[in-house]
């Protein structure tokens, strides 16, 4: 038995991630290694739309050739051969736009997975304290609606701000070339559009992050209220939630308002502009036909180009838009893609000698506590002899969770070492570390899957024997009576399922891989006095072949232990038999009869302490 005084842990400071802003064409670039895949389909896609939108430019060329040609001269037989040139054009115009769209369509889908995937395996991969900091409505909508934006730009505005750019200056230069005078006054607008166009990018980017996170925020309160809205309805708060959820839903409205407002003002001007100096160009033109300067076909010709440029002057203002939003979309797509992982490290301590498992000045707090908070955990000391059940008791909100949840490393500790037979758990690569520690929360999650996928994801490679097992120790009969048995799909997080058939399918799911380690945080809370007991009988038999942490918050769950460890202000202040702690340990008697937040015990007579 061991007693050890309570002291104030030590303070230490919060850290906050610092925000990267970048330009539209660094975050875009970031997409290059996804789209490189398939850059000569995108390459492919480019050069149809060019050719397409090229053969629109050759138009007023034959337009031209019939105004001064056919038509001055009267000759009908003349017109057919270029009446089925523009003809030809058009076919060509349309069959190329199809195989455009034919290139891209399908490998893009391909990178939207890909990048889909990539972004699943590391939520996966990344800590839990990563997840406490996120809502999970920002991660879902970075997964869908960002997703989608991303191949979109790929697939549209990335091709056609490039058509389109290339387009406009072979137009340019064609106006010029049929007459410079009136291409310099067509050109004229072009100056205030670039001006304008940059001032619009800046402001435009700004709105378009804020809707897209604002999108994330959105997408958190409906998930909240889905999932909680047994408890929302049990409290009559559904009204509150709805004001919560109109809300967002204005502020999201706004922000698309004004996003539009900004896209309407720049679209006026890139629209009235041009249509202005047109305007200018036609009279100068028709004057210098009626002065025999210009023939009436160069005109024609001229204003037909003008007019073929309308579209890739016009598109300019939401392909801008598009690209800024893909760009925002693509900076929260990267966020979590470059948040750090904490890598399986060697600590380069020498391993210890002892076996079990050994918490050693293990210290602890919660990446978004206070800064004047003290740390959760402050030197944690503790020893579980290999193939001893320890119970930890502490007062709600000591800490006891949080303990157990650093031994499978779903967080990490900030300080000491925890060693397993001697290793230390840094040492040992992370999917074998979760393979040798099974562990079974006080909240049970189950997944929309079958029963046995639910229990088999503690062991996937476990047989049925091992599943029946598994179900039997945690006294899982009911799921014969399901429909279909074992491979009954339970609804989201099991809600199909009571509370107490959650808690012993998340138990089954804890010891069907025979686990070296358990830790149990309250395994049996939700269940009944009866099937309680039959659970503990059940369990006494698995635990008397692992190393076990049981978090107990009942007196029975005690009874389940060798020893007991007392958890107070961050430290183990006492550590030994329920006997031996009820004469020694005030904190201890205090947990024990109720006064500290804990349940109250009865005299644990005949406790195998
Ligand atoms: N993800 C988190 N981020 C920040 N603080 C947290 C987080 N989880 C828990 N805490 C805080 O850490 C403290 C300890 O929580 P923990 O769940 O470990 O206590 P516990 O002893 O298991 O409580 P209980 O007996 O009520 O289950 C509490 O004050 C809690 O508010």
């Amino acid at each position: 038995m061991a007693t050890v005084a309570p002291t104030l842990c030590a303070m230490a400071t919060n850290q906050t991630p610092v925000p990267v802003h970048r330009s539209t064409v660094r975050s875009l670039l970031r997409l290059w290694p996804y789209a490189r895949e398939i850059r000569w389909r995108i390459a492919g896609s480019v050069t149809a739309a060019l050719i397409a939108s090229g053969s629109v430019l050759v138009v007023p060329l034959v337009l031209r050739a019939i105004v001064d040609g056919p038509i001055a001269d009267h000759d009908l037989h003349a017109l057919w051969p270029l009446a089925g040139v523009l003809l030809l054009l058009g076919l060509a115009e349309a069959g190329l736009f199809g195989v455009r769209r034919v290139l891209v369509a399908r490998p893009l889908a391909r990178v939207e997975q890909a990048m889909r995937g990539d972004l699943y395996a590391k939520l996966q991969r990344l800590p839990v304290s990563f997840h406490d900091r996120w809502p999970s409505g920002q991660l879902l909508s970075r997964a869908t609606s960002d997703m989608f934006t991303m191949r979109l730009f790929l697939a549209f505005p990335l091709v056609f701000l490039i058509v389109n750019s290339l387009v406009f200056l072979t137009g340019t230069v064609l106006m010029f070339t049929l007459d410079w005078r009136l291409g310099l006054i067509t050109l004229l607008p072009t100056v205030p559009l670039v001006m304008l166009t940059r001032h619009f990018e800046g402001k435009y980017a700004t709105l378009a992050r804020r809707a897209q996170d604002q999108n994330g925020d959105l997408a958190t309160v409906i998930e909240e209220s889905i999932l909680g809205i047994r408890i929302l309805k049990a409290f009559g708060r559904h009204r509150t939630m709805a004001e919560r959820f109109r809300q967002q839903a204005r502020e999201l409205r706004g922000t698309e308002l004004a996003k539009a407002d900004q896209l309407a003002n720049l679209w006026a001007v890139i629209v009235g502009l041009p249509e202005i100096a047109l305007g200018f160009a036609l009279a100068l033109g028709a004057v210098r036909v009626a002065d025999d300067e210009l023939t009436a076909g160069t005109l024609v010709a001229f204003l037909s180009t003008a007019l073929a440029l309308r579209w890739p002057v016009e598109s300019l203002g939401w392909l801008l838009a598009y690209a800024n939003e893909a760009a925002t979309a693509t900076d929260r797509f990267f966020e979590v893609m470059d948040e750090p992982e904490h890598a399986d490290q060697p600590s380069g301590h020498p391993a210890e000698a002892d076996r079990g498992i050994r918490f050693s000045d293990v210290r602890f707090r919660y990446p978004d506590a206070p800064a004047d908070s003290p740390d959760l955990l402050c030197g944690i000391d503790l020893h579980i002899r290999s193939g001893e059940t320890m119970a930890l008791v502490g007062a709600t909100g000591s800490g006891k969770t949080t303990l157990t949840a650093l031994l499978p490393r779903l967080y990490e500790a900030t300080g000491g070492r925890i060693t397993l037979d001697g290793t230390d758990i840094r040492d040992i690569p992370r999917q074998r570390l979760r393979e040798l520690v099974s562990v079974a929360f006080e909240e049970p999650t189950l997944f929309s899957a079958t029963v046995r996928e639910n229990v088999l994801m503690g062991s996937p490679g476990a047989d049925d024997g091992r599943l029946a097992a598994a179900l039997a120790t945690a006294q899982a009969g009911f799921v014969e009576g399901l429909p279909a048995g074992a491979d009954t799909q339970v609804g989201e997080q099991g809600l199909s399922l009571s509370g107490g058939q959650r808690q012993r399918l998340a138990l089954a799911r804890a010891v069907v891989g025979e686990p070296g380690f358990l830790v149990l945080d309250d395994p049996l809370s939700a269940l009944d006095v009866h099937t309680e007991s039959l659970v503990e009988q059940a369990l006494r038999r698995v635990l008397g072949s692992t190393t076990a942490l049981v978090v107990a918050h009942r007196p029975s769950t005690v009874l389940l232990a060798d020893r007991v460890a007392v958890l107070d202000q961050g430290r183990i202040v006492a550590v030994g038999t329920h006997q031996e702690l009820l004469q020694s340990s005030p904190v201890y008697r205090e947990l024990m009869s109720g006064q500290s937040g804990a349940p109250a015990a009865p005299a644990l007579e005949g406790s195998p302490a």
